[in-house]
């Protein structure tokens, strides 16, 4: 079953006495373990999609599925409460807090939780993202793969069945783009699915499926290249660091 759905989802701006049909009617869905991307020109509503996908935003009609329930009619405090519990973020910008450590930042989608397992699930995911040897330096004294990846570790440091990201490689080089990629296969591996609106083609070597967005149209889904189980060049399977350290 689908962890997350769109079912019909009509998305309108009203701005300035003028309405704008942001996405015209789009059936949408991703599996536990899936690796989609959502390309499109500028405009095409890629964003509003995923707004919509993450909670953050209501269609004006349509559904939008979690693990099979409705969850459009729900009140603020449950959908964050869901959001919460099934869905973790990656921004383009990082948003990552400048006086925190690379430690701290990973902390804070859990700081109100009083969970004293945080800190230990913060180190864990550090680890695994080859940052070990980075837990206490500041985002300014990181790298912006090193960012990215810290931004990657907190958004499943609530442990999500769904990451969603917004041009996750569009800020970095070629090479830091692969690592973020074999970062997002790494995490399909254990049946996340991850979500990634991008334009960089190099992602499509990576992904189970591409749906192109048009005019808040889906286009043609597109086969990937199912980079986590064929493409050499993809090796999602090999050991990250940290891995050796785990159960
Ligand atoms: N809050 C808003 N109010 C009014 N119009 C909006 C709002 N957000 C987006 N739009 C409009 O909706 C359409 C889709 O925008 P969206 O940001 O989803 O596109 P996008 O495909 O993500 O674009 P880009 O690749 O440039 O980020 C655009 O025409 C945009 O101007």
């Amino acid at each position: 079953m689908a962890v997350i759905e769109a079912r019909n989802v009509v998305k309108r701006y009203r701005t300035g006495g003028e309405t704008l049909e942001a996405l015209e009617g789009i059936d949408f869905a991703v599996e536990p373990g899936e690796f989609v991307s959502i390309m499109g020109p500028s405009g095409s509503g890629k964003t509003t999609l995923l707004n919509l996908l993450g909670l953050l935003d209501d269609p004006s009609e349509g559904e939008v599925r979690l693990d099979g329930e409705d969850v459009t009619g729900l009140s603020d405090s449950e959908r964050t409460r869901s959001r919460k519990r099934t869905i973790g973020f990656v921004f383009q910008d990082f948003y990552l807090v400048p006086t925190l450590t690379a430690k701290e930042n990973v902390e804070v989608p859990a700081l109100f939780d009083h969970d004293p397992s945080v800190e230990e699930r913060s180190v864990d995911l550090l680890e695994r993202m080859g940052l070990g040897d980075r837990l206490d330096h500041k985002p300014d004294e990181l790298s912006g793969g090193q960012k990215q990846r810290v931004a990657i570790a907190r958004s499943l440091v609530n442990e999500p069945r769904v990451l969603l990201a917004d041009e996750p490689t569009g800020n970095l080089d070629r090479e830091t783009g692969r690592t973020i990629l074999d970062e997002f296969v790494a995490i399909t591996e254990r049946d996340v699915a991850v979500v990634a609106v991008t334009h960089d083609e190099l992602v499509n070597e990576y992904v189970d499926e591409t749906v192109e967005l048009v005019d808040g149209h889906l286009g043609e889904d597109v086969p990937g290249d199912g980079g986590h189980s064929s493409a050499p060049e993809a090796p999602g399977s090999e050991p990250r660091p940290g891995d050796g350290d785990r159960p």
